[in-house]
């Protein structure tokens, strides 16, 4: 396993030395641990193909360089830089056995036949194929071809990362459940270097210890599921990450307080502006309470989503969800209160900090 470096890389499709490109991946400057379990999480042309194959060596890129422990890959081929890669759809030789397609991989490095048998074996329970093992591949339907690709990517412990591409897309829900949460077990066996991509946040968010996520060419946030939850770095974290996202107010900025249309809401402290900027109030649904005290507020809609339900309001004419238990009632002249801890300020998109108290203000 190795420590993946990418340097001052940046692509853009199309002839190289073109005037005025378009960069369909801006600044990538980040090292992915070795043994690390990473997540690249967006929505569709984000960028998270067009990385993956950056460091696996399909696709070079416009600059920049790459390095695995340290050592120039730039150049190398896929084949050079000793990566598995697992893509969205099957590829199986149809002609060769469920077990023969697995022992690939191991065959063309001269492993042991003893060792490949132990390892195909064990992969084989793994997908869940074991009755199937001499089975010719070509009978097998898409969701099993796919078991099998993830399987060949796995079955050798000598690779220097794993990347996977949307590898459950065609893997029926129950099935991706459980290929997931075997990929996180395997992970804490052999602690290989796992990227993942994915635009399906509860994907991101089991399987990875670490989540890149990523927004028009830029990562925006590296984080834990709990980082990219408490504190979004960008507005679009806050928006993409949850379920519903983050409510992002226009606001002004006075001090400690944030003015919200006629509003003045109460921060945790005096937020930390970089000169004149666009600033923004934002708060998780599950930071807002709706009840008797507070700002009275209009409800538009409220969704039923099993044990919670989420109430659509507006605050000073803003739109607002807010979460609340399903048994929770909602009184005839409904307010809304903000929990200051719960509040993150925003200059130009991006989050700020508080100032240390004992600052002033
Ligand atoms: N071969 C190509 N030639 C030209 N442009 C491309 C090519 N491949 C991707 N792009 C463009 O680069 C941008 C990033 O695409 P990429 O496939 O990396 O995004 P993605 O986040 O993986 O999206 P998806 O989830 O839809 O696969 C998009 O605007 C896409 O249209």
């Amino acid at each position: 396993m190795a420590r993946i470096s990418l340097d001052h890389i940046r692509h853009a499709y199309g002839p190289k030395g073109q005037a005025n490109p378009l960069y369909a991946l801006k600044e990538v400057h980040h090292d992915f641990d070795d043994g690390g379990a990473y997540a690249l999480l967006g929505p569709s042309g984000c960028g998270k193909t067009t990385l993956l194959n950056i460091m696996s060596g399909l696709l070079q890129a416009s600059d920049g360089r790459i390095l695995f422990d340290g050592k120039d890959v730039t150049n190398l081929s896929t084949e050079a830089r000793n990566i598995a890669q697992v893509f969205q759809f099957p590829v199986v030789y149809d002609t060769m056995s469920v077990y023969d397609n697995l022992a690939f991989p191991l065959r063309n490095r001269r492993v042991p036949e003893a060792e490949i048998d132990k390892r195909v074996r064990d992969i084989l329970k793994m997908i869940d194929l074991e009755s199937w093992a001499r089975r010719k591949a070509q009978g097998l339907t898409a969701d099993q071809k796919q078991k099998i690709s993830l399987g060949r990517g796995l079955v050798r412990s000598d690779v220097n990362a794993i990347l996977f591409d949307e590898p459950l897309t065609v893997i029926d829900p129950h099935m991706k459940w459980e290929l997931r949460t075997q990929l996180k077990q395997l992970h804490r066996q052999f602690g290989f270097t796992m990227v993942y991509v994915t635009h399906d946040q509860t994907e991101a968010l089991t399987f990875a210890d670490k989540v890149v996520v990523m927004y028009d060419g830029e990562i925006v946030q590296i984080g834990t599921p709990a980082e990219l939850f408490d504190t979004p770095k960008h507005t679009f974290v806050g928006y993409f990450i949850g379920s519903p996202g983050m409510n992002v107010l226009a606001a002004g900025i006075d001090g400690a307080i944030a003015i919200v249309g006629g509003e003045r809401v109460a921060l945790p402290g005096r937020p930390i502006i970089p000169g004149e900027a666009r600033t923004e109030l934002g708060i998780r649904p599950e930071f807002i309470t709706l009840g008797r005290e507070g700002t009275p507020t209009q409800i538009t809609k409220v969704e039923d989503i099993g044990r919670q339900k989420i109430v659509r309001a507006n605050f000073a004419g803003q739109p607002i969800a807010v979460v609340m238990d399903e048994d929770m009632e909602i009184p005839s002249e409904p307010k809304l209160q903000f929990d200051p801890k719960g509040i993150n300020i925003y200059a130009n998109s991006w989050r700020v900090d508080f100032a240390p108290t004992g600052m002033g203000g």
